[in-house]
């Protein structure tokens, strides 16, 4: 068991890594998958738990066991530091650090949490709604209150660009680094210049969320890296592929009678054996268990 809290090892690998990619894994068996490659943070979006786990849009319907639960099983499987979506923090100040609390403990290395309303949208989408910034400060406030163990990081999210403009946001990033956020979150961006003007006054690292299909290009990592932006998400890039795949099979079997056509997309169970250390578990059973109820 490694001594290092998991929030030292995100910040560790934030400092390592010029920019840090983080990636988005619905699952634990994602969160295996994107560690044997070779990636060194993973990301659990509030999407995917709404979208993946349960089957709802992005909505805030979600709460803190929901998210927990899908923390704590991915945390179990990969020893990579986990960012978790906190949404808006699911609640006021009490609540919100014990959102803090509660992740911590699940395994979390770093959460963010944002300054929209509890009945949040996507940030990509139209006619989202911002809490007041002394309001988030507040958010800020309760969740660096709430850390029990001081390296968890704690990244603030700011949806303003899209509703108050560049310079509110930039303002809002300000005034939260000043409430004690550890990192900034600069969701919906339109331009590498716009990116330039929060990494130039903002003294912590920023974030740049290069989600598919939003209002945000997709800039690559040197390009991120030119305008000084420490982090790039990849919030569900992983999933969203998954889905494509999974859907052309389930209609491959239907219309065809059979799944044959649809093999080649599919990772063979060799391959997921490999990924789950399967034989090593086999080799256990028969290393140490005489009962044949074990075997
Ligand atoms: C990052 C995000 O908050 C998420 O929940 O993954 C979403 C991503 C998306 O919907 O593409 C977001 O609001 O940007
Ligand atoms: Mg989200």
């Amino acid at each position: 068991m490694s001594m290092i809290s998991a929030g030292s090892l995100f910040r560790k690998a934030v400092n390592e890594n010029h920019p840090l990619q983080i990636v988005g894994v619905i699952n634990a068996y994602s969160a295996m998958q994107a560690e044997r490659v070779g990636h060194k943070a993973l990301y659990l979006s509030g999407a995917g738990v709404a979208n993946a786990s349960i089957g709802l849009p992005d909505l805030g319907m979600t709460n803190l066991e929901d998210v927990c639960i899908d923390v704590r099983r991915i945390t179990s499987a990969s020893s990579l530091p986990l960012l978790v979506d906190a949404d808006t923090g699911w609640g006021g100040a009490f609540n919100i650090a014990r959102t803090i609390k509660e992740l911590t403990r699940a395994g979390a290395a770093a959460c963010h949490i944002e300054d929209q309303v509890a009945q949040k949208r996507c940030g990509h989408r139209p006619n989202k709604e911002l809490v007041s910034k002394e309001e988030m400060c507040d958010r800020i406030k309760a969740a660096m209150d709430g850390k029990i163990d001081d390296e968890f990081v704690v990244i603030a999210r700011t949806d303003a660009h899209a509703m108050e403009g560049q310079a509110a946001a930039l303002e809002r990033a300000q005034a939260y680094v000043e409430a004690g956020a550890d990192m900034i979150f600069a969701e919906a961006i339109h331009t590498l210049e716009e990116y330039k003007q929060f990494t130039k006054i903002i003294k912590v690292p920023v974030l740049a969320n290069i989600t598919e299909f939003g209002q945000t290009p997709y800039f690559t990592c040197k390009e991120l890296e030119s305008v000084g932006i420490s982090m790039v998400l990849y919030p569900l890039s992983g999933f969203r592929a998954m889905n494509q795949a999974a859907l052309t099979v389930f209609k491959d079997i239907l219309k065809n009678g059979s799944q044959k056509n649809s093999i080649p997309l599919m990772q063979t169970r060799t391959e997921l054996y490999d990924m789950l250390n399967y034989h090593a578990f086999e080799a256990k059973i028969d290393a140490l268990f005489t009962c044949k109820d074990q075997k």
